[in-house]
């Protein structure tokens, strides 16, 4: 068995008298389609931004290859390889895909994105630039490089988002509802399309998402939140069988 990439220790997260996140704790292997599921507000997206460092926990640890990185900041945190989307996509709406992809990548380069204004060494520019394309072409966006995200299909800028995020070099992939808004088709691809990115970048991924189906197919395991509690974690038919998973389903709303 590989070693963890990702030890959660007990996170908890309150707002107010609300508790978001309520002592969480479970491991993600190297190499895993992890999913998280759960119903509406039972945490997941906090889960991510404590992961990620957009939230603070309240206690509670978060192990990163066995180093602590709880609550550091955002960039620290990307710097060190982790990466995300977000449910509601945060693309520069008005920028082309290349360049949502070119602006993300600068962040990861030497010269970092403050070159952008003062010039960049041209064979970093070139390397920056190909990079970008092959991540186009990785998405299927290539023959759109030009165009504003903003006029791209809901699936188109899910993709987009997942290759901005890659440009990023990350180790661990966090992906938050990457079906969403996709029509049937688009959520059928998505599976494969997941499984080929984790695969040719040796990623370990992280995915929130609604459609149990496509969780099921996509997913090594999965660990399943209620109410901010972790309830279930397990490979996806037994957790599917749980009693406690399906009252949470069943019996809340
Ligand atoms: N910044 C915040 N301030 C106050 N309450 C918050 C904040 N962020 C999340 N919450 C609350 O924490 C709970 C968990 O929310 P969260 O968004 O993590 O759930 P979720 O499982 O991702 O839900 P969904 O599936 O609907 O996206 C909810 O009750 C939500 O209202």
């Amino acid at each position: 068995m590989s070693a963890p990439v990702l030890q959660i220790r007990g996170l908890t997260r309150r707002f107010g008298g609300l508790i978001a996140v309520n002592n969480v704790s479970f491991e993600v292997q190297e190499g895993e389609i992890f999913g998280l599921i759960g119903p509406n507000g039972a945490g997941k997206t906090t889960l991510f931004n404590l992961m990620t460092g957009l939230t603070p926990p309240s206690s509670g640890t978060l192990l990163y290859h066995g180093a602590d990185i709880t609550a550091q900041p955002p960039h620290t945190i990307a710097e060190k390889g982790i990466a995300r989307t977000f449910q509601n996509i945060r693309l520069f709406r008005s920028l082309s895909a290349l360049e949502n992809i070119k602006i993300a990548r600068h962040a990861r380069t030497r010269a970092g994105l403050l070159a952008g204004v003062f010039g960049r060494d041209r064979a970093e520019e070139r390397t920056v630039d190909e990079r970008a394309w092959a991540l186009l072409d990785l998405v299927g966006l290539s023959s759109k490089a030009g165009q504003e995200a903003q006029n791209f299909s809901y699936g188109d800028q899910r993709r987009l988002e997942i290759a901005r995020a890659l440009a990023t070099d990350p180790q661990v992939l966090l992906l938050d509802e990457p079906a969403a808004g996709m029509n049937t088709s688009e959520k059928g691809e998505l599976t494969a399309f997941i499984r080929r990115v984790q695969q040719e970048f040796r990623l370990t991924v992280l995915v929130i998402e609604h459609h149990v189906p496509l969780v099921m197919k996509l997913c090594d395991r999965v660990a399943v939140l209620n109410f901010g509690e972790l309830i279930a974690v397990g490979d996806p038919a037994s957790v599917q069988r749980d009693p406690k998973v399906i009252e949470a389903y069943l019996g809340g709303s």
